[in-house]
């Protein structure tokens, strides 16, 4: 008799609910970590995922589960290193969020080297909006860890036919994506916020490529991770996608609001605010240029507005394209 994989997910704001649905459909006998289950509703609504109701056989509970054969980490990047000391190592672990830690300039799965240095770990990211993935509909991700073996195995725990989940042995390359993407995207939010239109934009994306391809490059990630779902994938979606709340802060920032007011109004987190000026400084610290990330950091401190923003950028010398 074969054994019901249990998965626990940790975190129950917007993607946390949403992978614990996934993992249900995926045949798992899933738990789901909630700092304040009580604030669901008596339907099993979640409050960060409003119309979709959790099946019964979800349990929900504030108590970290002791017994699964995979964890995945789905709290704000911010968060991840204290809530995850408090998971017991019992098994391997996927980070699920995008960004990378203020205080020390880590990604994700550095993060969790520090905590659980035995365990398999990996991180799932991709262009996925957590309400399609909560509805069923299709898309694909991809599920990085060092060992090739390992990243196909633990996707294969999530893949069902509407989840495509490929595997990859570029963690970095990955991270890097799922991070960088959300500082992209409050600029291509401002820039539309600003009425810059709609060239402006392709051409901030295209070129946001070219720089996050040497910062990769720059820390061990491979360029072509880059080309696949969590580098450009994941950029069409957040810098295209009304929804993304890192591309609707940087809406409201190109339409003039303060950018501290603008993320006060914003329901749920925005990675790109605390990553992008970690992420500069990681870039500084080994030499790559990237142009659009300090322009993005000095917008989200408010010191330049967006007039100086786009003469920022717009000044920059125009060489050959893939010089
Ligand atoms: N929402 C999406 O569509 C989506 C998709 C893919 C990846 N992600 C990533 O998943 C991560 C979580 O995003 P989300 O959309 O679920 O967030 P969310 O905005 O829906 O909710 C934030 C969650 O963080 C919790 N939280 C707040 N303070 C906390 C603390 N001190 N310690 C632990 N948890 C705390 C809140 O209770 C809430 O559950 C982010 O890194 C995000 O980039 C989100
Ligand atoms: O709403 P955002 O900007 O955090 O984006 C959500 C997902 O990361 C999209 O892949």
């Amino acid at each position: 008799m074969t054994h019901t994989v249990r998965i626990a997910v940790i975190g129950a704001g917007a993607w946390g609910t949403a992978l614990a649905l996934q993992a249900a459909r995926a045949g798992a006998e899933v738990s789901l970590w909630a700092r304040n289950p009580a604030a669901m509703s008596a339907g099993r609504v979640m409050p960060r995922l409003p119309g979709y109701a959790l099946p019964s056989s979800i349990t929900v509970s504030d108590v970290m589960p002791r017994q699964a054969d995979l964890i995945l980490l789905a709290c704000p990047m911010q968060h991840l290193r204290a809530t995850a000391r408090t998971v017991p190592p019992c098994a391997p672990l996927i980070a699920c969020c995008k960004g990378i830690e203020q205080a020390t300039g880590l990604m994700p799965l550095q993060v969790l080297e520090e905590i659980f240095p035995h365990s398999v770990l990996g991180v799932l990211s991709g262009p996925n909006f957590a309400h399609e993935i909560a509805a069923g509909l299709p898309a694909a991700a991809v599920l990085a860890s060092a060992d090739r073996t390992q990243a196909r195995r633990l996707a294969d725990l999530l893949t069902t036919a509407a989840f495509r989940l490929y595997a990859s042995d570029d963690p970095t390359g990955v991270q890097l994506g799922g991070a960088a993407k959300n500082v992209v995207a409050i600029a291509a939010g401002a820039t539309m916020g600003a009425k810059l239109g709609e060239n402006a934009r392709a051409a901030l994306i295209t070129r946001s490529i070219a720089e996050l391809s040497r910062l990769s490059h720059a820390l061990g990630g491979r360029p072509e991770t880059l080309s696949g779902l969590a580098g450009i994938g994941d950029l069409l979606l957040t810098c295209t996608g009304a929804a993304s709340r890192n591309y609707r802060l940087g809406l409201a920032i190109g339409q003039g609001t303060p950018a501290q007011q603008a993320a006060d109004a914003l329901e749920g987190v925005a990675e790109g605010r605390a990553t992008a000026p970690a992420l500069l400084q990681l870039a500084r610290q080994h030499g790559a240029g990237t142009p659009v990330i300090a322009t993005v950091t000095s917008l989200l401190a408010g010191t330049i507005d967006m007039d100086d923003a786009s003469q920022l950028l717009l000044s920059r010398p125009v060489g050959h394209e893939f010089a």
